[in-house]
């Protein structure tokens, strides 16, 4: 068995550094420069400063190198993965290809396992997804996900041979549930992170957690997942981990956006888009998504953050 990632960022690197304990691992940069300065320096220093890359992981541009694993990993943004999928068919066909971005697409509102579904009908299709910080899983700090694979035996086989020392993969063939979990919890990320940069306080973020929470619960529901998959890591523990920490990028969005700061615009944040999808999705469905509406009305500059505040607190009073 051998793997590859493909995406050379923070998660695709982390993910690479943890897998190389079990073999050797390539890991596909799109350009060439940073894949050979990579390669010269042991260290990817713009995404992941400070950790050394372990002998076991060599760096390459060349997609054909890379596609000769049977596993590939996609730790590429959502929003560029059916790119990277398309320009590649001939050479991903028939493999196992294994997400590791969290979101839904904004053109079709479909999660990350639909999309490689869409793209490529014979390629085995899995979810890597939960609660972590690409530094943490760089360093070897203990670390839980989950791995979603509608084809109970290849799930079974895929978490064995991805789970590491300190990294510790729990299994679910609900591949639908583990997607809205892992898109969504951006979402509240940059709500929660809102409501402490603009000061609103500790209890505020509770509350849309919670009510964050319910919604995630509400799309899953009605788009055939299981409950029990959002209680998991890849829904309640991302959301968790993501609507509490500052090294989140969806939160520290938020952050900016409370403080009325600029937020720099080359910087990943799923949240952003994937509000915008779930937002139309859920109109589509008529499912009822008021927090998830508010982060567009927010991230689209049509509300303040003390007019949503308010706007969410004036809504008719109803059952929990
Ligand atoms: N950073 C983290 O702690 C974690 C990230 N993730 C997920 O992993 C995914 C990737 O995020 P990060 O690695 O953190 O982002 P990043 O910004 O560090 O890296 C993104 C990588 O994708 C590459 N890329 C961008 N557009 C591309 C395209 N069109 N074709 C090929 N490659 C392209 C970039 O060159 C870069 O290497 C996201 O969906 C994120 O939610 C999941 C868990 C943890
Ligand atoms: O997905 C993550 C933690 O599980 C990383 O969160 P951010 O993308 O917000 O940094």
């Amino acid at each position: 068995m051998t793997i590859s990632v493909l995406g050379s960022g923070a998660f695709g690197t982390a993910l690479a550094i943890s897998l190389a304990e079990k073999g050797p691992v390539s890991l596909w940069a799109r350009n060439p420069m940073k894949a050979q300065a990579m390669q010269d320096s042991r260290r990817n220093g713009t995404r992941l400063p400070g950790v050394e890359l372990p002998e076991n992981l060599s760096i390459t541009a060349d997609m054909t190198e890379a596609c000769e694993s049977e596993i590939l990993l996609l730790a590429v943004p959502m929003q560029t993965l059916r790119s990277v999928l398309s320009e590649n068919k001939a050479k991903l066909a028939g493999k196992t290809l294994v997400a590791c971005c969290k979101g839904i697409e904004l053109d079709s509102g479909l999660g990350p396992v639909a999309v490689i579904r869409e793209v490529l009908p014979d390629a085995q299709a899995a979810l890597l997804t939960g609660p972590s910080f690409a530094a943490d899983i760089a360093r070897g700090l203990p670390t839980a996900l989950t791995l979603a694979c509608e084809d109970a035996e290849a799930g079974k086989k895929l978490q064995e041979q991805l789970t590491t020392a300190n990294l510790r993969l729990y299994r679910t063939t609900d591949t639908t549930g583990a997607e809205i979990g892992g898109a969504l919890k951006n979402v509240m990320a940059i709500a929660c992170g809102a409501v402490i940069g603009a000061g609103l306080g500790d209890s505020a973020r509770a509350a849309l957690m919670t009510r964050g929470y319910a919604e995630m619960q509400r799309m899953a529901l009605a788009s055939g997942a299981k409950a029990e998959t959002l209680a998991g890591l890849s829904g309640f523990g991302d959301l968790a981990l993501t609507c509490t920490s500052d090294l989140s990028r969806n939160y520290r969005l938020g952050l900016s956006i409370g403080r009325s700061e600029e937020f720099d615009p080359s910087i990943t944040v799923e949240g952003a888009a994937t509000a915008r999808a779930v937002a139309a999705q859920a109109q589509r469905m008529g499912l009822d998504m008021p927090v998830t509406l508010t982060v567009t009305n927010l991230i689209d500059q049509r509300l303040t953050i003390s007019e949503a505040a308010a706007h969410l607190l004036k809504r008719p009073l109803k059952e929990e």
